[in-house]
């Protein structure tokens, strides 16, 4: 590795072959990959004072919890999840989360228990989501418009209307893609390719070195390190970028403490929120169908409220208790919850996850005020002496300007070529990565994982090989009116006759 001195890194002019902006999965693995192919002249620039962006520990209630990622998502099927794979190389402590008792521990708003009425739903509900990955897969497979989850749920003939139909809705799809089934696309989520390709299990990382254990260690792979610190002077934290100049010739990368670095090419990992918000001026600005496809693609907010109490008063007697869920008369009202006696018994915490909306509303109360709603809550659910918080935390993904957001969702109507412009190249020395560009993986650790190998791997073909595509990805033909309308047609028609029989079904099995 060429190793850079203080004084180079102070001097402005300094030129690196690469430059790297943001040190989170996707960044860190970039980097990885090009030290690989012997590619070792590179500087990453972080704005925060750590790597492993949104994989963020924190301490609360004298135990380490997760602000971000939580999970290793998709585990159990024959191809294994690279993420999973790491997650056992270094011995994180994991959790596997046991959801199959889900439907009888569901709590109403007027305290009653929903236990029979929630296996018929959970049922129901069963049959209907898989009603709608086959619709999925045929759209993908006849290459048909798109349409959101939501729609398809009306086609099926059952829309959620209940508080327990509704809560079980949201944990089917807002609690995985953070935004509600009436904005995500059906083509693109249905099934969910993490867990079609890598399996349904979930593991819950509760370790007291972080989920971003992981990355320290992919980083230590290239970057000098001394008893698990970085020491190597091509991560730079506390970097901000503001201004990024790209052309044919190489980029300039400016930062808020007026350095600037020069390179013959630049990866960008920030998310989709900071890109769309404006954060890093790009000159020459971005053309019109790069702006377009950055701003329909979907930032989503999740947000998980950590709450400790003086002591436990739910059920925590084995693992089919650790989820409970909440059917407020309004969807998406403290919705799930999950006790973390499992992972750290005695410790008194449970967490609520909440989305969208509803995130951003209490991302900006005062946390009295969440305290307060939370109180009430449990009270409905536990009974009129439930003890209050002693201590919350609610991690603000939202207005954090170097996030923006939690992760990616992909909303209806964003087509496959419209969602290569997100990822494409431009002037051969300007690329992108982060979750947000893995067309199968957006929203995850692995998707962040793959994307930094993906966009590294496009950024040596152009420099080894030569191969700088820079095109802007079209619309296939059949799009613009050819013949293939034909199939499209045809797979309607079954999607139609599959429709009616799933009505009838439906019709028969209603109470
Ligand atoms: C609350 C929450 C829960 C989640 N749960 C899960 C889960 O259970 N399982 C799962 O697989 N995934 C989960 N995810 C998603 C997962 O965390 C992300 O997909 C992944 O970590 C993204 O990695 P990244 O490298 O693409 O982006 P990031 O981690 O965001 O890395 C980008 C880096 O760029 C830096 N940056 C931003 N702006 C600038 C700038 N102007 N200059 C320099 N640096 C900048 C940021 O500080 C950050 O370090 C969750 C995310 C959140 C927020």
């Amino acid at each position: 590795a060429r190793k850079i001195t203080a004084e180079d890194a102070l001097d402005a002019k300094y030129s690196f072959d690469v430059i790297i902006v943001g040190a989170g999965m996707a960044g860190i693995m970039a980097a990885n990959t090009l030290s690989e192919a012997g590619i070792d002249d590179f500087v990453i620039l972080e704005a925060t004072d750590r790597i492993g962006g949104r994989m963020r520990e924190a301490d609360f209630a004298g135990k380490r919890i997760e602000l971000g990622a939580n999970w290793v998502e998709g585990v159990n099927e024959t191809t294994t999840n690279p993420i999973w794979e790491l997650a056992n190389k270094h011995k994180l402590r994991m959790f596997y989360s046991n959801f199959d008792n889900l439907s009888s521990n569901i709590y109403t708003q007027d305290g009653h228990f929903a236990n029979k009425l929630g296996d018929i739903y959970m049922k129901k509900l069963d049959d209907s989501s898989e009603w709608i990955e086959s619709l999925g897969i045929k759209k993908s497979q006849s290459n048909s418009a798109d349409i959101s989850v939501f729609t398809a749920q009306r086609i099926y003939g059952k829309v959620p209307s209940t508080p327990v139909e509704m809560v079980l809705d949201y944990y089917n799809y807002d609690y995985e893609f953070a935004e509600p089934p009436r904005v995500t696309s059906l083509k693109n989520t249905q099934p969910n390719p993490t867990f079609h390709n890598f399996g349904d299990s979930n593991f819950l990382v509760a370790d007291q070195r972080g989920y971003s254990y992981l990355v320290q260690k992919l980083a230590e792979e290239f970057l000098d390190s001394k008893d698990g610190v970085i020491t190597d002077p091509r991560l730079k934290l506390n970097t901000v970028v503001n201004n990024i100049r790209y052309s044919k010739n190489g980029v300039k990368v400016g930062t808020e403490g007026g350095k600037s670095y020069k390179a013959k090419y630049v990866i960008v990992t920030v998310s989709l929120g900071v890109l769309q918000s404006g954060l890093i001026k790009f000159i020459p600005p971005f053309p019109d169908w790069k702006i377009e496809a950055l701003s329909e693609f979907d930032m989503a907010v999740y947000t998980k409220i950590f709450l400790k109490f003086p002591y436990k008063f739910w059920p925590s007697n084995g693992p089919l208790t650790e989820f409970m869920l909440y059917a407020d008369e309004h969807r998406g009202y403290y919705p799930v919850w999950q006790h973390l006696e499992n992972e750290y018994p005695g410790a008194n915490v449970m967490f609520v996850t909440v989305t969208d909306d509803e995130s951003r509303r209490i991302e900006q109360q005062p946390p009295n005020e969440t305290i307060e709603e939370v109180h009430e809550v449990l009270k409905n659910m536990f009974g009129p002496s439930v003890p209050k918080p002693i201590d919350i935390l609610v991690p603000k993904w939202f207005s954090n300007r170097f996030f923006g957001g939690s992760f990616s969702n992909w909303p209806i109507g964003v087509e496959s070529y419209e969602f290569e412009r997100i990822q494409a190249p431009l002037k051969g020395a300007l690329y992108f990565s982060g979750e947000h560009t893995h067309e199968h993986y957006n929203g995850y650790v692995h998707g962040a994982y793959y994307s930094g190998i993906d966009a590294a791997n496009r950024l040596l073909a152009c420099k080894k090989e030569g191969k700088c595509i820079d095109e802007v990805p079209q619309a296939p033909p059949h799009r613009r009116g050819s013949k293939k309308r034909r199939n499209v047609d045809e797979a309607e028609m079954e999607a139609i006759k599959e429709r009616d029989a799933a009505r009838q079904a439906w019709k028969k099995s209603a109470m």
